[in-house]
């Protein structure tokens, strides 16, 4: 085995660049999938690593925005597409791509990568946290609404592919500049989402689309007939409503539809309202997970670019095994016209954490408080603790519905 390469990848190496990323998931159907994620990201925004002239490791990233407690506009990385060829593995080869990827965000000046782990043991290592959680959701057809829950009567109606993937983009963008943990989305990665693509489609009907004057829902159906009659799957890829009375309504179309034994949405938030709204909420089947996992590569722009619900002066004491120009002393400080400096400092540290701690609480997903009660945060100064928790805490759990 020889000396191993790593550097940026070149336009004309998508397809050697897609045949590793299918290799490594076991799927010869994604050696295509340049078609379908090719016109989302740029190839010169990926690295891969070589062996001799073969190209045996591969990781890629968008350049978004993703919305962060404020609301604020952060650009992030994300991250997508990592991949080691079988026969490749433990040489080291993922460690070289984060430390080329982390560095080129590093110097380009964004703030926070995020990515969703295929497994959940690789990405700690690498100062990633899960930052947002998501329910699998199984919710009976049906299921009746409690007398509060308003449901917009203007009809919801079935559109095609292109009608609806227009509605969806200016829904989409309007709702998401609000939702803490949701991404911008250029035309390339729309076009990823709502393709029907045989690779993802497995064992569903291609992305139909539900159009309401306030909202969208992107669903697919799952057929299935049964001797007690037929007992249909609906399968929600994104739900997005701009007023309550339209997620009700929305709702209450998927529940309601003939043939149909269950909804399912896999990327629903921790706190989506339909839970609050059901007259019986132990009827659904709930599951929670990690969603979206976030680095903080730049430790001072990402805490200076969000909001704080409550004013903060505070010295954190952070270590960072990967990135090692976010180690030590910063103050963070908070008033309460919002205004925010992270700036080193000599002081001594009020909080012990690590990086990973940071961006787990970063969207406000986990409390800092309960980190702490798992030992992962120490308090030094009485009060520090509680007063820092509670300015990193949001009104509503981060979510992202994406899938990149
Ligand atoms: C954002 C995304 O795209 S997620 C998709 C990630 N890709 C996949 O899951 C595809 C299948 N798996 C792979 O391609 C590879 O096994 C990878 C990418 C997960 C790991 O690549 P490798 O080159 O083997 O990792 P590398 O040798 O750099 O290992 C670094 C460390 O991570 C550990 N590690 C690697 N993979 C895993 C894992 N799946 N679970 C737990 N630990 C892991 C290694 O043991 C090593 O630990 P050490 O530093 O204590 O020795």
């Amino acid at each position: 085995m020889g000396e191993l390469r790593t550097r940026s990848l070149r336009a004309d190496e998508a397809e050697a660049f897609f045949d590793v990323f299918s290799a490594a998931f076991l799927n010869d159907s994604l050696k295509s999938s340049g078609e379908l994620y090719g016109p989302a990201f740029r190839m010169e925004h990926a690295h891969g690593v070589f062996d001799g002239d073969e190209m045996i490791g591969g990781a890629a990233r968008l350049e978004q925005e993703i919305t962060v407690p404020g609301p604020a506009q952060c650009p992030v990385g994300a991250v997508t597409g990592v991949g080691v060829a079988p026969g490749n593995r433990r040489r080291g080869v993922l460690t070289a791509l984060m430390r080329a990827q982390l560095d080129a965000l590093h110097e380009n000046g964004t703030p926070i990568a995020a990515l969703f782990a295929s497994e959940a043991g690789i990405y700690g290592r690498f100062g990633y946290a899960p930052a947002s959680f998501e329910s699998h959701l199984v919710v009976p057809r049906g299921a009746a609404f409690l007398p509060t829950a308003e449901v917009d009567g203007r009809r919801v109606r079935e559109v095609g592919r292109e009608q609806g993937t227009e509605i969806a983009q200016a829904c989409y963008s309007a709702a998401a500049a609000a939702r803490t943990g949701w991404l911008s989305r250029s035309d390339g990665s729309w076009q990823a989402r709502v393709l029907d693509w045989p690779a993802v489609r497995s064992d569903l009907s291609a992305p139909r689309f539900a159009v309401h004057p306030d909202g969208y829902v992107i669903y697919r159906a799952k057929r299935a007939w049964t001797p007690r009659g037929p007992a249909y799957q609906l399968h929600v890829a994104e739900l997005v409503a701009t007023t309550p009375q339209a997620y009700a309504a929305l709702w209450r179309y998927l529940l309601d539809f003939d043939l149909v034994a269950e909804v399912h949405w896999r990327k629903a938030a921790i706190d989506e309202p339909v839970l609050d709204m059901l007259v019986d909420p132990r009827a659904v089947d709930r599951r929670v997970v990690d969603g979206l996992w976030v680095r903080l590569v730049d430790l001072d722009r990402a805490l200076m670019t969000r909001r704080y619900a409550a004013p903060v002066d505070v010295v954190l004491d952070v270590t960072d095994r990967f990135c090692p120009w976010n180690e030590g002393r910063w103050r963070l400080r908070t008033d309460a016209t919002g205004s925010t400096t992270a700036i080193r400092t000599e002081d001594a540290g009020q909080l012990s954490l690590d990086i990973t701690d940071l961006a787990a609480a970063y969207l406000g997903g986990s409390a800092l408080a309960a980190l702490a009660r798992s030992g992962r945060v120490v308090e030094h100064e009485p009060g520090a603790l509680v007063a820092t928790s509670r300015a990193f805490a949001t009104d509503c759990a981060p979510h992202c519905q994406e899938g990149f």
